[in-house]
This record gives C-alpha cells, structure tokens and sequence, in this order.
C-alpha cells in the first residue's frame, strides 16, 4: 500500500556554487531526536518518483523521432525549393522580410544550440548578394542579441530596403563590417565560428569574385588537421560554391561542420558529413507539406530548429564548462541550512528552472550497498524533507535497514548545487 514517507535521516548539504570554495560545507543534522528511519505519516498517497513528464516524454521522443527520420526527410530539387518560395511569398500571404526573418533566427539558435557561447564568442558572418546573405544578415542580429560577437564581410551589397534595413539595424548594434582586403588569410586566430551565408539555392555555375577567393578561405579552414584548433564553419541552407543538387562535385569544396537547411534540406545535404545537421525555418503551412510531400521532423517545444541526423559521438573529456557565478564566502551562507535552502528554492522557482524540486536521494541498505534515484520533494519544515514512495520500494527498504539518506539538488543553470 502506498504511503507518504518523511525522512529524518541525515541529509547532507553543500550548498556551493561550482568550482569549490575554500570552506567546508556545513552539514544538516535534523532536530534531534531523529525520526526513526521511516516516519510512516500518512498512507494515501501514490507513488511519486521522478517519471517522465508528458512533456519530457515527447522531447525525447522528438530527438528520438528526428533521428530515426533523417533517412525519410524529404530533400528538394532547386526547382522545388524555389517554387515553394513563390508560394509562401504568393498565395500563402508570406513577405520576404518575414521568412527571412524567420530563416535568420533559426540559424542563430541553430548556433547557440551547438556553439555554447562560454567557448565561441567571435563570429564572422559572410553574407553573399541574394537572400542567403539576408538570413546572415538576420542571424548576425540575433547571434548579438545571444551575447555573441559578431562580424559581418558583406562585400556586394544589395540597394533594397529590406537589406540596406538590416545594415542600418547591425550598424546600430555597433557590429563591425570587415573589408574583403581585411580578413586575414588564415581565420582561424580572428573567429571563433564562421558562418557561411554566401549563396544559397538559387547558386549557379561556379562563384565569381569576390566569393571564389571567400569560398577559398574556407575550403583551407576545413582542411586544418584538428578541428578542434579551427572555427567551425555553419553552411547556411547549403555550403556554398557546392552544386545545389550533386553537392561538392569538384570534392574541392568547403566541408562546413553543420549545416542548416531551410524549409526543407535540398538535394545536395544528401552529401552533408558534418557532425551537425539542422532544420530550421519553422514556417511551413500545411499546404505546402501536402502538395510536396514533405516528411520533416518535429520541432521540439517552442524551439526555432530541430537536429535532423545522427547525434554526433561526443568525446566525454572534452565536455567542460567554465562556470560563471558570484563569489560564495561561508559568511554569506545563512546559518540556518533550512533558510538557505528555502531561499536558493525560491530562486530557482523564480527563475523558470524545470523541476526545481527534482532530487538526487541516495539510500544505504544494511550491507552498506548506496543507491541513488531522483524523486520529487513535495515538502520541506524543520522537521526535514519530504517525498513520496511505497513500502516495497528500494529506497524504503533501504530506509527501514538504515536511517542514513542524502539529498542533492541540482540547479544547473544557476552553477548552484544544495
Ligand atoms: N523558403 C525558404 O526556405 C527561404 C529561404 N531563404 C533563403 O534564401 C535563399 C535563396 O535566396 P536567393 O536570393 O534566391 O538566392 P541566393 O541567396 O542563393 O543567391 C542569389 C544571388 O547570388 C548570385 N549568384 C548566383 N550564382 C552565382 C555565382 N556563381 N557567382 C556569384 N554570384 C552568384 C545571384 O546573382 C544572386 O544575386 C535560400 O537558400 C535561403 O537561404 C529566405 O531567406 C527565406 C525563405
Ligand atoms: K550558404
């Protein structure tokens, strides 16, 4: 029978802001004397372990469905590409202004989901004539709005409104426009990504100047034996000079290290290696899905893109984040753990983090074996914490053999760990 359990076993609590601080963590004890082991308070409620959400559940379902479909998402000839483009900005009541927009927005989350800005700050942005170069133009705003830098080398410049507007708008974000003639010959020590918004599927033929010796720049880029050491170049909607339906025909061409199609990848993402592929334009009308029979996969939440693909292999040693928090002197740290607690809870609530109340709870059972799972804390007083489980759980049993439990809360995107 299920029933509500409270545990007055010890908990202990670091309340510490990554990387270590120089004190030593204070401990809870729980008013004496403790609970026995178990404090069986009440018996009606059901089990609450930390099982997935709805919503949990169709995010990875979302990533899982993405992956699965990257061998099913329909790629576009040239022609449909643009004939698709006629319609959304004909009958389906579109602006350029707006798609564009749209367009431009997903690459710069495209960027930030990939290129987490703690590590990749300096973004050069090479926008071409036609609209590809708009949607550079675009994502350079947002890439600043982001907290990135950016640096735009528009070299053919077109006389509309719309793209004179978008120069005037990154003109007054301060964000630098960079001569042909003044990149260096290697962008490697300048950038830390280059974005390529030279041409998009309206290309044709092989690139004329200044673009053939930009498109150069790059192919050297992406033959640096480490990448590591280089910046990672993102291909907007295709890497351009490649032939929009056969791709790198030459095998001469820039090898981006992610690519984000538009609307729908085209014929030539078919030849895309790169450990990233994203979609991104989330815009198309039902219409539009039908007449072409575009299988695309979903967009997850409110997101701007979607990874289509494999999930690239990550090599575990070189996850790192530099984390960035005020400092934490212990004499900062209240004196009563359960204030602290409360207090860093409240803030964590307030700041939207998704199941704030999310714990680690880690069990000892009487061989000494640990155990840990995450559960859901429904209640907190002097007295200690509390969450629900069952009596034929693991952690109760454990619980009944010994009284011993700790409790970890973990509020990343705060650098807080309780
Ligand atoms: N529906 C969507 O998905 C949307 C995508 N968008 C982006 O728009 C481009 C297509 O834009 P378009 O203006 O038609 O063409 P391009 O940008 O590819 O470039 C045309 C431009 O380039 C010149 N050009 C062509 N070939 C060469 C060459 N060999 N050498 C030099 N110059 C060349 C040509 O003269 C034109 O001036 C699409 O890929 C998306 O990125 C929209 O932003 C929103 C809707
Ligand atoms: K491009």
């Amino acid at each position: 029978m299920p029933f509500f359990l409270s545990t007055s076993a010890t908990a202990t609590a670091t309340p510490l802001c990554p990387p270590p601080s120089p004190y030593p963590s204070p401990h809870f004890r729980l008013p004496s004397p403790p609970r026995r082991g178990l404090a069986f308070l009440a018996a009606s409620a059901p089990q609450r372990d930390l099982f997935p959400t709805p919503r949990q559940a169709m995010a990875s379902l979302a990533t899982s469905t993405a992956a699965a479909a990257a061998a099913e998402v329909t790629h576009l000839s040239q022609r449909d590409a643009a004939d698709i483009d006629e319609q959304l900005m004909g009958p389906l009541g579109f602006s350029v202004d707006q798609l564009m927009e749209l367009a431009g927005l997903s690459v710069a989350t495209a960027v930030a989901e990939v290129y987490k800005l703690s590590e990749h700050t300096r973004v050069l942005i090479i926008c071409g004539p036609g609209n590809n170069g708009g949607d550079g133009l675009v994502a350079a705003r947002h890439l600043y709005h982001f907290g990135y830098k950016p640096f735009v080398c528009y070299p053919k410049r077109t006389a509309k409104p719309l793209y004179s507007g978008l120069v005037t708008q990154l003109e007054s974000l301060a964000i630098p426009f960079v001569p042909v003639e003044d990149l260096p010959q290697d962008l490697s020590g300048q950038y830390d990504i280059v974005i390529d918004a030279m041409f998009g599927f309206s290309f044709h033929g092989t690139p004329r100047p200044p673009f053939d010796d930009l498109i150069q720049m790059l192919v050297s880029l992406s033959v640096v034996g480490d990448s590591a050491k280089r910046p990672p170049i993102v291909s907007v909607d295709i890497p351009s000079g490649w032939h929009v339906e056969e791709g790198d025909v030459s095998g001469g061409g820039i090898k981006p290290d992610m690519l984000v199609s538009l609307t729908a990848p085209k014929l030539c993402a078919k030849k895309f290696t790169g450990p990233h592929h994203f979609l991104g334009g989330r815009f198309v009308p039902p219409p539009i899905s039908s007449k072409y029979g575009l299988e695309l996969p979903p967009y997850p939440g409110t997101s701007m893109c979607v990874r289509i693909g494999k999930v690239p292999s990550v090599d575990i040693s070189s996850l790192r984040e530099n984390y960035i928090s005020p400092e934490l002197l212990e004499n900062q740290v209240m004196p009563n753990p359960f204030d602290q607690f409360r207090t860093w809870f409240d803030e964590a609530v307030t700041a939207g983090l998704r199941e704030p109340n999310a714990m680690a709870l880690t069990t000892v059972n009487k061989a000494g074996k640990p155990s840990s799972r995450m559960v859901l804390l429904k209640g907190v007083d002097k007295q200690g914490f509390v969450w629900y489980t069952n009596y034929g759980s693991q952690k109760a049993h454990d619980l009944s053999e010994n009284s011993n439990a700790a409790l970890l809360f973990y509020w990343n995107e705060m650098n807080r760990q309780l």
